[in-house]
């Protein structure tokens, strides 16, 4: 199914924001297909300030039909294992909110701030399906951004607690999405997982499996129409 609608002559085409440049170039590497020159990378610094700010100024240069949010992240145990995809139904800004006498409440509940966006579920939906179609590992649920990395499983349950199916967590996607809506463009967000959610052991990251997969799914990408 494609993945890309706009009815144009030519094709709109899509900017993939990474954090840092190693997973755009990852993506790079894939993007071996027919459809490969509609995607622009962006490696736009880690966090979802400088994802925000990244986004918003190249959306402002540009022309484009979809924003993807994309690079490795932590995976939800029991959700989305090491080296596999998690392609996100919803982003969700999961600790941006308050603590109080009675724990922590989301800006959204408080009234103050967006927290939760959803994913274009049309192309979500045909991504993650090809993915798969393809043989590979693929999850698809809320991915989280957070501004601070869990780093223990108390606060890994609590996260999966706060968002249940909560698949994956990163730090950019919410960033990405929040200037794909001032836009008006549709978001994405698609991970390879390098790492469990939970006690952090940064030595035992698997960064260049994530890699291998986040190329392997930017190959799907440029064989479809997104
Ligand atoms: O050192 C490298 O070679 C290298 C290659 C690619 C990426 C990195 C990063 O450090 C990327 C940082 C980026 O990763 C996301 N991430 C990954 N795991 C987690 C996690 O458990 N919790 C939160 N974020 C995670 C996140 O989006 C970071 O911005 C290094």
């Amino acid at each position: 199914m494609p993945l890309n609608r706009t009815p144009s002559t030519a094709p709109a085409r899509v900017l993939i924001v990474t954090a840092v440049q190693a997973e755009a170039d990852a993506l790079r590497r894939g993007l071996t297909g027919p459809y490969a020159g509609r995607y622009d990378l962006l490696a736009a610094g880690a966090g979802p300030a400088a994802a925000a700010a990244g986004t918003a100024a190249r959306l402002a240069a540009g022309t484009y039909g979809c924003v993807v949010s994309a690079g490795i992240a932590g995976g939800f145990p029991g959700r989305a294992p090491v080296g596999s995809l998690v392609v996100a139904s919803e982003l969700v800004h999961a600790d941006f909110g308050s603590e109080t006498p009675e724990g922590f409440r989301s800006a959204a509940e408080l009234g103050y701030g967006r927290t939760v966006y959803p994913a274009d579920a049309e192309r979500a939906g045909a991504l993650a399906a090809a993915l798969a179609a393809a043989g590979l590992a693929v999850s698809t649920g809320p991915v989280l951004t957070v501004s601070t990395a869990t780093g223990s499983a108390a606060a890994a349950d609590a996260l999966a607690a706060r968002v249940p199916g909560a698949a994956a967590e990163a730090m950019e996607g919410c960033g990405v999405a929040a200037a794909a809506l001032a836009a008006g463009l549709p978001v994405l967000e698609l991970r390879a997982i390098s790492n469990p959610v939970g006690p952090r052991d940064r030595d035992a990251w698997r960064i260049g499996e994530a890699l291998d997969a986040l190329a392997a799914a930017a190959t799907l990408l440029s064989e479809v129409p997104l």
